[in-house]
């Protein structure tokens, strides 16, 4: 096994898969490791469906997962790097949704890239067995490839952490992660597409970027990695809220990540973690992608920060509009 224990009732098919999906990180963490040395694995590879750039990297990983489960009990591949949903082996039983390099922009800066998947129980064709409510997950996990390579692992019995023992090669379980603390003042949004927000999304950074002069009476600090799996640990590590909104650029109209194989098991792991995740108002995990490349306002984190959020959007057209000075001082 090379995850060395995972706690509750996994059934042997789902464990396979997990070990399957792990080993595969292990060894795409040794390519990263390597990167320039053997190959340029920023290199330009074309563009994806949803209009990506693809990088060697992208298309290696893809590659890696979908040879290393074929055959086996995953009957359904969904990829982000894959315009259709792929049958792997009709005698499966699982689907799985993957991106298989989140992060991309940043492969060749060094800085921390990831791993994002989720399994389902396979329903007896490919579009519903991933268009459905992340709820219905049986498992979801990212892999995320820094100082250290990390497992993070939900089963649906809270989230685990395990950490990659280079000299064993084995995922050691060293803990949970969470309750994801409330106190952090901390946001993550790319601050660039501001004139592009909604106004209820403009008025929630306007009244932290006043900080101590603002409504809120303290300080915030912001934090931009460019990389969903990097903001998401360190969310369900010290808590704060990342913001990915709707804007008004031509594409962004439902934002830019994607619900099927990023915010949908991101959301499973910070539900679990005593987190919450919604499009701005609603929860992630119960609504359904209308397409396997769809993309969803994404806004997840602390749970009392999460909430906070939504009341932005009930506020009348001239509190959002108003610079913060005039704007009531009841939001926190
Ligand atoms: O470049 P932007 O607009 O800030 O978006 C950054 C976001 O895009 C992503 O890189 C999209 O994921 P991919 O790299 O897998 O396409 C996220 O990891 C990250 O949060
Ligand atoms: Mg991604
Ligand atoms: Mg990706």
């Amino acid at each position: 096994m090379i995850i060395d224990q995972i706690p509750g009732q996994v059934d042997g098919e789902l464990r396979q898969t997990l070990d399957t999906v792990a080993s595969v990180c292990a060894q795409v963490a040794q390519r990263i490791r390597r990167g320039g040395i053997d190959e340029n694995l920023g290199a330009a590879r074309g563009t994806n469906t949803d209009g990506d750039s693809q990088k060697a990297l992208d298309v290696i990983a893809d590659e890696s997962f979908a040879s290393a489960l074929r055959g086996g009990p995953v009957r359904y591949y969904a990829s982000e790097e894959v315009e259709d949903v792929v049958e792997l082996n009709p005698a499966g039983s699982l689907a799985l949704v993957i991106d298989p390099l989140d992060g991309s922009s940043n492969i060749d800066t060094n800085v921390s890239v990831g791993t994002i998947f989720g399994i389902y129980q396979a329903k007896d064709e490919p579009v519903g067995s991933v268009l459905r409510p992340g709820r219905e997950l049986l498992t979801a996990g990212y892999a995320i490839y820094g100082p250290q390579c990390v497992l993070v692992l939900s089963v649906g019995d809270g989230t685990l952490k395990y950490v990659l023992d280079p000299d064993t090669g084995v995922f050691r379980l060293v803990g949970p992660m969470g309750p994801i603390p409330e106190e952090s003042t901390e946001y993550a949004i790319n601050a660039s597409n501001y004139r592009h927000w909604p106004a209820p999304i403009r008025a929630y950074i306007d009244d932290r970027v006043a900080g101590a002069e603002g409504p809120l009476g303290h300080d915030f600090n912001m934090r931009w990695i460019a990389s969903l799996v990097a903001e998401t640990h360190r969310i369900l590590t010290r808590g704060g809220i990342f913001l990915y909104p709707s804007d008004a650029r031509k594409g962004y109209e439902r934002g830019r990540l994607r619900m099927v194989y990023e915010c949908a098991p991101i959301a499973f792991l910070i539900e679990q973690a005593g987190g919450r995740a919604t499009d701005g108002l609603d929860p992630i995990l119960d609504a359904t992608a209308d397409a396997l490349h769809a993309r969803t306002p994404f806004v997840f984190g602390s749970a009392n920060k999460v909430g906070r959020v939504a009341t932005y959007f009930d506020l009348p057209e001239e509190e959002t509009s108003a610079l913060f000075g005039k704007r009531g001082l009841f939001r926190g």
